[in-house]
């Protein structure tokens, strides 16, 4: 499945042919995800959906590409909405995830057979300490130089609650070669400022109301979207460009993959949270035996296309050129 063609394999742990150990999982996750050897190009991730405590329809548990495990996934809550939707038959409900149930809910579908769904993206948090950050004795990085990154972007951190790194730049720096520079950096190899690393993004503000996130990810590289970056990045354009966009008003985010639209809000104890509502497509059904999996063997796989994976991309051509990219 995918959001904004940020793409998964959706694991039910109920489909499961016997208990898969946290090593599996990873093995499983590099396994599968990888662009060359992987099943059918690859994916983005594994998003494996469990039983979870009560109140939740389900629990998603974030495995990236390369096997580390996440705390949150934006575009991936999406999907697992849309999967749990269609076996619950529930329209709204809470997810589980590693630090709160989130409030998922059916949206209007962005285009036909373009189904969209609503995701909570929550908690957020500007403290050093949940970003695993380390700057001086900064408590927080908001708009502010990180020298041994560069000597002219100002970054802000926030936790949504897994880790962004967010710039605001020109549409040249936009498409240029230093988000690659400095993510590599921060992501692979050993780094002081962000030891568990961090995903990156550039943002161009294209009009008030509009911005465009180009995002490096932690644990996968560049990917289509970033769910929680686009968040992230919509909740810094609102703070630091209040004369352009405030709490409660819809934003259109652009990205490499197609387009969704987010919305800031400030709860009463001033703490924030975001809706992030965009496509949720399921591509295709996929059956494959267990120890095949694991061992990076997809020759007996069963691929059964939906056919949701053609409106999608019409979708995305048309707002594409929307976005003066
Ligand atoms: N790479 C991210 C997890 C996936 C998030 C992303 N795919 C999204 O849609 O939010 C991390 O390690 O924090």
């Amino acid at each position: 499945m995918h959001g904004s063609n940020n793409d998964f394999f959706i694991l039910d742990e109920k489909n499961l042919e016997k208990n898969i150990t946290e090593d599996e999982l990873s093995t499983l996750a590099r396994a599968v995800c990888d662009r060359q050897h992987g099943l059918h190009g690859g994916a983005d991730g594994i998003l494996f959906v469990t039983s979870g405590h009560t109140g939740v329809a389900g629990k998603m548990r974030v495995i990236n590409a390369d096997g580390s495990e996440a705390s949150m996934c934006g575009n991936g809550i999406r999907t697992v909405a849309r999967y749990l939707n269609e076996k619950s038959g529930l329209d709204e409900f809470k997810v589980e995830t590693m630090y709160a149930d989130l409030e998922v809910k059916k949206s209007e579908n962005f285009a036909p057979d373009v189904p969209a769904f609503d995701a909570e993206i929550s908690p957020v948090s500007f403290d050093a300490a949940d970003l695993k950050m380390h700057i001086g004795n900064k408590a927080k990085l908001i708009d502010d130089l990180i020298p041994e990154l560069s000597k002219t972007l100002k970054f802000s951190a926030v936790a949504v609650p897994n880790p962004h790194l967010i710039t605001f730049v020109s549409h040249d720096v936009l498409i240029g070669s230093e988000l690659g520079k400095i993510a590599s950096y921060l992501n692979n190899g050993e780094n002081p400022i962000f030891p568990d690393g961090v995903n990156v993004s550039f943002v161009e503000i294209q009009e008030p109301k509009q911005i465009f996130v180009r995002t490096y990810e932690r644990g996968v590289g560049y990917t289509n979207a970033c769910g929680t970056a686009m968040s992230a990045s919509s909740l810094m354009y609102v703070l630091l460009h209040p004369e352009q966009c405030g709490t409660e008003q819809l934003i259109s985010v652009f990205n490499p993959g197609g387009m969704v639209k987010t919305c800031v809000h400030q709860r009463e104890n001033g703490s924030y949270w975001m809706s992030l509502i965009g496509n949720a497509t399921f591509v295709a059904e996929v059956k494959l035996a267990q120890a095949a999996a694991l061992k990076g063997d997809f020759k007996h796989v069963v691929w059964n296309e939906t056919g949701e994976q053609k409106a999608y991309e019409k979708f995305a051509a048309e707002v594409q050129g929307g976005s003066h990219k």
